[in-house]
């Protein structure tokens, strides 16, 4: 196969998170070598300025800031008294007031700004800080903190570094959290504002730079430019069987569209051809005559370099999922087949040579960890996203796309992605059909798992946008008829 599949370029930057320990590592050698204090008045400066961004005039507006007793306060207080030199009404409501940061305090008194005690002023600001607690927090808020992720405000919230209550790391939220307009991030993007619930609360994340020398990122979001490189380009030699056939083992008589669309989707992928084998293949070759059908099964079918076994497969699906799996050639499981898959656990993959790629929602998650012996629901899965996905992805020995509000990608290295081009309107029947059968034809194409599940993930975003518009219902076949207009518009 000489499809010219594009590596990820090293120089585009994606949208990187590093965790609350690498950013630690990387805040304390780069402090080491500069004056005190100069990375948070880096910090401040950004945050400053994004506020005035978001006022329409910053002399006069009225600026609360909710400071907590560690360095985010310190922040938020900095900050604060740039925009009350700027002739801001600025004031500060302390959630201890005997530890607030002396600082940052100090600098607000300097400028003119003042201390209140009542929460009120929460309501009655233009613009709120929240500086309660950032990267060194953990658990909800705290009863001082709690009532104000509920209050009512007319102002923007800006949450400084993450939405106090968001774990950072995570993207988990165990209980009363601020809720933020945008949220000013510091150095990277730290994993919890990229992963539903987090990102929900997070709003617009605008990242501040400060310097910071940090290590690969364990999550990143794609953006256009990492896609678009991504994405297979047939060369001068490439006929339909070197641009990758992708063979889909789906529907059944019972649920025969799902075999159309994981089909429709196939066929908009970048594989040169489908191969379709099950009981839908008069369907199949009905609704779209470019496709390959038999109804050998996946052993008996053909050569084709990736399988996508599981849409609608009904009663067929546990043989599809074994002969597809006994080949060499690089699998995706789906619906039907991650049910079976969880059923007779992760020793069905033990021995692969080619990857595994498991697309589970997050019902299809829950049983699949219950086949590693984790007992749990679907709620819980959707909850702890990047921690089921990377729990699945490590005992299945598999890349794992978990769908839902954020869709994230878990390879079994580690390295997670998240993906920012997800809308409501995806949430349609069959709609996940098609997303697997586009992953199978990224993965036909010659695009590792990694990478075919995080492209597969954005475009289907992008049609799913595309197709609902300025907002409309759509079908999965709406999404699947998209996909060439959002294709040519990352590579246009
Ligand atoms: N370390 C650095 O060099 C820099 C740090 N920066 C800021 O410093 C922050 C980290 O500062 P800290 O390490 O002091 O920690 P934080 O200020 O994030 O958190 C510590 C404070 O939060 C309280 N707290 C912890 N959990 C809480 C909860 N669940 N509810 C309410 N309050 C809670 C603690 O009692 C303590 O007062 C970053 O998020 C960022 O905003 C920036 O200034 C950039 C530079
Ligand atoms: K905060």
């Amino acid at each position: 196969m000489t499809c010219t599949c594009s590596r990820l370029p090293k120089e585009i930057p994606l949208r990187q998170a590093h965790t609350v320990a690498q950013v630690r590592a990387a805040e304390a050698a780069l402090m080491a070598a500069l004056p005190d204090g100069t990375l948070m008045q880096r910090a401040a400066a950004g945050l400053a300025a994004t506020c005035a961004g978001l006022l329409p005039r910053v002399y006069g507006s009225r600026v609360l800031v909710l400071a907590g007793s560690g360095d985010n306060g310190g922040d938020a207080l900095f900050a604060a008294a740039r925009l009350a030199r700027r002739g801001a009404r600025a004031e500060a409501l302390l959630l201890d007031p005997a530890k607030a940061h002396a600082e940052g305090l100090a600098a607000l008194l300097a400028a003119g700004g003042r201390v209140t005690g009542d929460a009120g002023a929460f309501g009655r600001a233009d613009l709120v800080l929240d500086g309660i607690v950032g990267i060194g927090g953990s658990g909800p808020l705290r009863p001082a903190a709690a009532p104000f992720a509920t209050m009512a405000r007319r102002g923007p919230v800006v949450a400084v570094d993450v939405p106090s209550g968001v774990d950072p790391d995570t993207g988990e939220v165990s209980g009363p959290a601020l809720r933020a307009d945008v949220t000013v991030c510091f150095g990277t993007h730290k994993p919890g504002l990229l992963i539903d619930p987090g990102a929900e609360y997070a709003g617009v994340v605008h990242l501040v730079g400060i310097g910071l020398d940090l290590p690969p990122a364990p999550v990143a979001a794609l953006q256009h430019a990492d896609v678009a490189a991504l994405l297979p380009v047939p060369g001068a030699e490439s006929d339909k069987y070197r641009r990758g056939v992708v063979g889909v083992a789906a529907g059944s008589a019972r649920y025969p569209g799902a075999a159309l669309l994981a089909v429709a989707g196939a066929l908009r992928g970048g594989a040169g051809a489908v191969r379709y084998t099950g009981h839908a293949a008069e369907e199949v070759v009905r609704r779209h005559p470019e496709a390959l059908v038999t109804e050998a099964g996946p052993a008996r079918a053909g050569r084709v370099q990736a399988w996508v076994v599981g849409p609608g497969g009904g009663d067929g699906a546990e043989q599809a999922l074994r002969e597809a799996l006994d080949t060499d050639a690089p699998v995706l499981a789906d619906a039907d087949a991650l049910t079976e898959l969880g059923r007779l656990g992760p020793a069905l993959l033990a021995g692969r040579t080619a990857p595994t790629l498991l697309t589970p929602h997050a019902g299809e998650a829950a049983r699949l960890l219950a086949g590693i012996g984790e007992h749990t629901d679907a709620d819980t899965v959707a909850a702890h996203r990047l921690r089921s996905a990377r729990l699945l992805a490590a005992r299945y020995g598999a890349t794992v796309l978990l769908k839902g509000s954020t869709t994230v990608v878990a390879d079994p290295d580690g390295r997670a992605r998240t993906n920012p081009t997800g809308t409501g309107w995806l949430g349609t029947a069959g709609s996940g059909d098609v997303l697997a059968g586009l992953a199978g034809s990224l993965l036909a194409t010659g695009l590792g798992p990694l990478d075919a599940a995080s492209v597969a993930a954005y475009l289907h975003g992008l049609a799913g946008r595309h197709a609902a518009g300025t907002g409309a219902p759509i079908t999965a076949l709406d999404i699947a008829e998209a996909l060439p207009s959002v294709w040519r518009s990352l590579t246009g």
